[in-house]
């Protein structure tokens, strides 16, 4: 039963791969595309021959056979051009039905290449020495199989001659690797040195072709520090890496594409996850920086929150976009590299595709998204010789490159992906923001390649990235085409759903813009009555001022009087007792001195003649008692009418007072009564204008 079957997957395969070299050769591939199907020839699929030939073509054996896009699958190789976007995709738009018709994924591709030796000038100092000890180059990549050989280092002068088991040092063995592609790019003068070009030709432009039929990738480089992978990512001017040859592509294939029934949309978005946190690289750096949240949807697994997303017209427009995310990178000069990257760097470029037949009046939408990560570098703190924030950061890059590693390590193991919830759960994607935000890359929706970077003579470090690659290759993805048709009803209706959303919206901004206006108006009344208020105070105080100062003058005033009066009554009470005359009449040797006086007042002269002439004058011999009796009796009277007088006017003026107080009264209750009032005005146009906010 089991050789029956092998048999006929056998023939299954062998099959594909006539059909596939059929293909091939009518489109006139690169040669070194048969020399990696020879190798999945007859003979060599039976034992894992479908990931094989995964490997060769990039697509899983049952999507060969089965699906309808099996042609133009088929065309999408490693090194063809990608006519099966530039040409299919128009058919294959229209011939696509259902929603996201659901398609095989495949195992992540595995690809490796090696960097040459650096020119010792450009080189930093930890790294000289380390060259200087290690010329040899451990590495051999073969063309035709695909296989990276790793060689152990010559052993120490110390161990050698002695058997493995004595030698000193631990025992180095050489390993061998094979992946999807094994790219030699550590010596130009070999025949199959693989230059910028080679590696897009072979991987970028697949993927590009996967994306133009609807598939979600993710390319991602690792290695250690120092190894290649923003060389092979990003490139120099001269030499573009995979990210500005995709977006040139991307934009040939747009522009030149056949029908005029497809419209596209090219957004791009660029990210770094730096120190365990997501920073938005199309946007200005900021002090503190600014970072970004993950949130996770049902429909579109993690992503960033108000990451900015970018259209793009034209391929000036994205290289613009990708060279200013570039310069906000976080990079730092280390010992091991002077431009290191200290973060990991997030690409993401989202085609949508809208195609719209108009013989049936029915559009259909396709959206890829293109994922291209430049990892950081994994580094061991002893060769950075890393201190302080460059410590941290390797540390920091390296929890996210184990958790990547373990990962992978679960995604790998069928046992912990196979199964229900549980087995889900065994995956430890959250341990990491790198690992979460590459979720669906790593396990879900997309077709994903892994570029293993590697320096030509690092054993250790380069046995650790081989082997980290080599259970990557068994990762299985679940790929499906993100495809929309909406028939001419339903785009009616969404149409008039739309319409009536944006009159909500409308309506609810004019409303929103309304009740801002109102609370506006609110607010400058509020003002204006606070500012009313403010100075009906400072009068009532100013009035208030002006009363006290008159009750304290009008106080004074009324115990002067008082005193006045007291003094008055006292003087009528007790009058002062009439004075002897003989003590008031001056003696006759007085009067005679005074009459010897030269000048007497012509006012007295007259007084004395008067007094002569007219009887009313008493004469000089009448009793002088008299005199004085009369001139008692004219006093008492005259005082007492000035008390009287006096008595009354203090009256008046106590009645007066009574009356001011009475008056000061009323004011100040009426000013209490308005200071109320004000209050409880200001209270309720405070609760006016909190409920318009
Ligand atoms: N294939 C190559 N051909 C020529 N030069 C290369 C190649 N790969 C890497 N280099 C050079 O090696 C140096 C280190 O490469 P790169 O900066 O890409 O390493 P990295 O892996 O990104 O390091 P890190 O993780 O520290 O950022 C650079 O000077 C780069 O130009």
């Amino acid at each position: 039963m089991y050789h029956h079957l092998n048999e006929r997957r056998r023939e299954a395969v062998n099959t594909c791969v006539q059909l596939l070299r059929d293909r091939s050769r009518e489109m006139a591939l690169d040669p070194r595309f048969f020399s990696h199907i020879d190798q999945v020839g007859p003979g060599s699929v039976s034992s894992a021959s479908s990931s094989e030939l995964s490997a060769a073509t990039g697509i899983t054996s049952p999507s060969i056979i089965s699906t309808s896009a099996s042609a133009a699958t088929l065309r999408s190789t490693a090194s063809s051009p990608s006519l099966r976007a530039r040409e299919g995709v128009p058919a294959q738009i229209a011939r696509q039905d259902g929603v996201g018709s659901p398609s095989p994924g495949g195992n992540v591709r595995v690809v490796v290449r090696v960097r040459k030796f650096l020119p010792r000038g450009t080189l930093p100092n930890a790294m000289r020495s380390k060259i200087q000890n290690q010329t040899e180059c451990l590495i051999s990549m073969d063309p035709h199989t695909q296989m990276t050989r790793l060689q152990a280092p010559k052993r120490s002068p110390y161990d050698r001659g002695k058997p493995k088991s004595q030698a000193r040092g631990k025992v180095l063995e050489d390993k061998s690797f094979t992946f999807d592609n094994s790219f030699w790019s550590h010596d130009e003068e070999d025949d199959h040195y693989a230059h910028q070009e080679d590696v897009y030709n072979a991987l970028g432009e697949e993927f590009l072709d996967h994306n133009f039929e609807g598939y979600h990738t993710c390319i991602f480089a690792y290695g250690q520090t120092g190894s290649g992978k923003s060389y092979t990512m990003m490139g120099t001017p001269e030499q573009p890496g995979l990210i500005p040859r995709t977006c040139e592509d991307l934009f040939q294939r747009i522009e030149s594409s056949p029908s005029p029934d497809i419209s596209y949309n090219v957004r791009v978005s660029y990210f770094e996850v730096y120190n365990e946190h997501v920073r938005d690289l199309l946007v200005p750096r900021t002090d503190p920086p600014h970072y970004l949240r993950i949130r996770e949807s049902p429909s579109e697994g993690p992503y960033v929150k108000d990451l900015t997303e970018v259209t793009a017209r034209n391929y000036a427009e994205l290289m613009k976009f990708m060279r200013k995310g570039d310069v906000s990178r976080t990079t730092a000069s280390t010992k091991m590299n002077d431009t290191s990257s200290r973060s990991h760097a997030v690409f993401t470029i989202t085609l949508k595709q809208i195609h719209h037949d108009l013989s049936t009046d029915e559009t259909t939408e396709r959206t890829a998204r293109i994922r291209l990560v430049d990892l950081a570098g994994s580094e061991r703190a002893k060769s950075t010789e890393a201190t302080g924030a460059r410590l941290r950061e390797g540390s920091n890059i390296n929890k996210s490159l184990t958790t990547l590693g373990r990962v992978i390590a679960a995604l790998a193991d069928p046992k912990k992906t196979r199964g229900g919830r549980k087995g889900k759960e065994l995956v430890p994607y959250r341990d990491s923001i790198l690992t979460w935000l590459l979720k669906d890359s790593l396990g879900g929706n997309s077709k994903t390649a892994m570029i293993a970077c590697i320096a030509p003579a690092d054993y250790e470090e380069t046995l650790s990235t081989l082997r980290y690659a080599d259970q990557a290759k068994h990762i299985r993805t679940r790929a499906r085409v993100n495809q929309d048709h909406v028939s001419a009803a339903e785009r009616d209706q969404q149409i008039a759903e739309m319409t009536e959303t944006i009159r909500a919206l409308q309506l609810s901004v004019s409303q929103a813009n309304e009740n801002q206006r109102a609370s506006q108006i609110q607010d400058e009344k509020l003002d204006e009555y606070q500012q009313k208020v403010e100075k009906m105070q400072r009068l009532m105080e100013e009035t208030k001022m002006v009363s006290e100062c008159k009750i304290r003058q009008l106080q004074t005033e009324n115990e002067a009087l008082r005193m006045h009066l007291k003094l008055a009554l006292d003087s009528l009470k007790n009058p002062i007792p009439p004075v002897n005359i003989s003590q008031r009449q001056p003696s006759l040797g007085s009067l005679a001195e005074v009459e010897k006086t030269p000048s007497p007042t012509p006012t007295r002269e007259k007084e004395n003649h008067d007094r002569e002439a007219s009887p009313a004058y008493p004469s000089e011999s009448e009793s002088e008692a008299d005199v004085w009796e009369d001139e008692d009796d004219e006093d008492m009277d005259a005082s007492e009418q000035e008390a009287y007088q006096m008595q009354s006017h203090m009256q008046d003026l106590l009645g007066d007072l009574s009356v001011f107080k009475r008056k000061l009264a009323t004011d100040h209750e009426r000013w209490r009564h308005n200071e109320r009032a004000a209050t409880s005005k200001r209270r309720a146009l405070r609760v006016i204008a909190a409920n318009n906010r």
